[in-house]
């Protein structure tokens, strides 16, 4: 039988034991949908299980180099089981939770650091369950870039993966699945078009993973982030509710000890131009790293490197400030080119570090045209485990919705300062521009009572924040 007939059969047959069923239904995001696939139940059927591993095998497998397997749990794990018998491969098991004794471990198996690992699915929506999987084996050092699924339902997950440098391929699309149903007559040609007029609204550019990055929450964008500051960072502002980042930009060690003190707990991230500070020891990074710790929030150094890699690795790494040993993430600029992050990316002495590249500025007349700020998000794409997000001012600049977008130029009248600085209000930055995380300096360091300014700030950020994710949006 023809691989082509071999599929229709699939096809029929998932439709004969209900793991494709046509009415109402409302998928986990509390959309209405026409159509709904529960592929769980093939585990009951194993003829249908032989012939999905033979398709998956026939076509993505056979003629490709991998050293690894891994399904994405749960249904996906036998079929991933059958797949490395057949392909004499070895498997990986992802855990969902991590155990909380003994190892510890969320994958399980043997591996080498570099080994490359095909994932399996079921079906793919969104492409988040898959990038779940994809974090933590990168995060084990695999190499993760290829997915194979038994079915795409053609809404962004394809696209949502490439962005995160994951090529999908599937047996069907939804449309050639229901093309096969509608032609052996097993549903009418009318649910057939339902189907496909549902495929088409839910594909409206409304839906995109563009406008996703701002509707989705931050817990949800924790798991699709690929470096790990950035994805405690998502963590933090779940907790703690504030996504307020306070510019610390005094001179007084003592000083910003203080006033850390007295805000910390309502910020998520505090940046720093350590390189102002006339008082300057290492035991205020010691005082400023237990703060952090006590208080929760993460520190960024805004150093804004801007020369060759090997200069920009001495810069992080030696001198005074040894930037590298404190701080969760640094900001840098794009301009000399892709070194500076190899640079940075191969300092060898930090547990997990962070950077925010610049891609747009807040400052009247500053120099940065699309064209570079398009070239900065390629740039970055290239480092996904390094990359934070991006310092930019809007919310086009970047898709992904695993990156933070870091907007500072604000305060809760928009103005301007005498030197050039452009204010935007928290409604704007937030609900029109996508900021995720908001940097205030003087609109809270400068104020009379820097305490209550900060939770000021930090109700309206956050207030902004649940409208834009509510969907509450006028
Ligand atoms: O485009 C940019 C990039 C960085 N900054 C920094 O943010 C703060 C803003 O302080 P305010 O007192 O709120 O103006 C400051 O440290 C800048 O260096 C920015 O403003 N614009």
């Amino acid at each position: 039988m023809s691989n082509e007939k071999k599929l229709e059969e699939l096809a029929l047959n998932l439709f004969k034991i209900d793991a494709v069923k046509f009415g109402d239904f409302m998928t986990k995001s509390g959309i209405k949908t026409p159509v709904y696939f529960d592929l769980r139940v093939i585990v009951s059927y194993p003829d249908i299980m032989e012939l999905i591993s033979v398709l998956l095998y026939d076509f993505f497998i056979k003629d490709k180099k991998c050293e690894q397997l891994c399904g994405v749990p749960y249904t996906a794990l036998p079929i991933a089981t059958l797949l490395s018998v057949k392909a004499k491969t070895s498997m990986l098991m992802r855990r969902k939770e991590a155990k909380s004794y003994g190892t510890k471990k969320v994958i399980e198996g043997h591996y080498k650091q570099g080994d490359s690992c095909l994932i399996i699915e079921d079906v793919v929506t969104s492409g988040s369950s898959v990038l779940e999987t994809v974090n933590d084996l990168r995060k084990e050092g695999l190499k993760a870039e290829e997915a194979i699924v038994i079915l795409d339902r053609e809404q962004g997950g394809k696209q949502n993966l490439a962005t995160n440098n994951v090529q999908m391929q599937s047996l069907f699309t939804m449309t050639e699945l229901i093309n096969i149903l509608v032609k052996n007559k097993k549903i009418s040609e009318q649910i057939g078009k339902d189907v496909i007029n549902y495929l088409s609204n839910v594909q409206a550019p409304k839906s995109a993973p563009e406008l996703e990055r701002v509707l989705l929450p931050y817990e949800k964008r924790a798991k699709l982030a690929t470096n790990a500051v950035a994805k405690q960072l998502f963590d933090i502002m779940a907790i703690k509710k504030t996504n307020l980042c306070l510019s610390v930009d005094l001179t007084s060690s003592t000083k910003i000890l203080d006033l850390l003190e007295k805000v910390g707990e309502h910020v998520c991230l505090v940046k720093t131009h350590i390189d102002i500070i006339e008082d300057y020891t290492s035991e205020f990074i010691l005082q400023l790293k237990q703060l952090a710790q006590r208080l929760n929030f993460l520190i960024l150094e805004d150093r804004k490197y801007a020369d060759i890699g090997n200069t920009v690795l001495l810069q992080y790494s030696k001198g005074l400030y040894k930037v590298e040993q404190w701080a969760d993430s640094v900001t840098c600029h794009s301009l000399p080119g892709e070194g500076i992050l190899k640079a940075l990316n191969s300092s060898t002495n930090v547990i997990s570090r962070g950077v925010f590249l610049l891609a747009e500025m807040s400052s009247e007349g500053n120099l940065i045209t699309p064209d570079y700020t398009e070239a900065t998000v390629k740039m970055a794409a290239k480092y996904p485990e390094l990359i934070t997000g991006f310092v930019c001012q809007k919310k086009d600049t970047f898709k992904d919705p695993g990156l933070i977008q870091l907007t500072p130029g604000v305060q809760l009248e928009s103005s301007k300062d005498e030197l050039g600085q452009v204010y935007n209000t928290p409604e704007k930055v937030i609900l029109e521009n996508g900021a995720d995380v908001i940097v205030v300096g003087r609109g809270i360091v400068a104020a009379k009572n820097p305490e209550s300014q900060a939770i000021i700030y930090k109700d309206t950020l956050w207030r902004c924040y649940m409208k834009r994710v509510s969907g509450k949006m006028e």
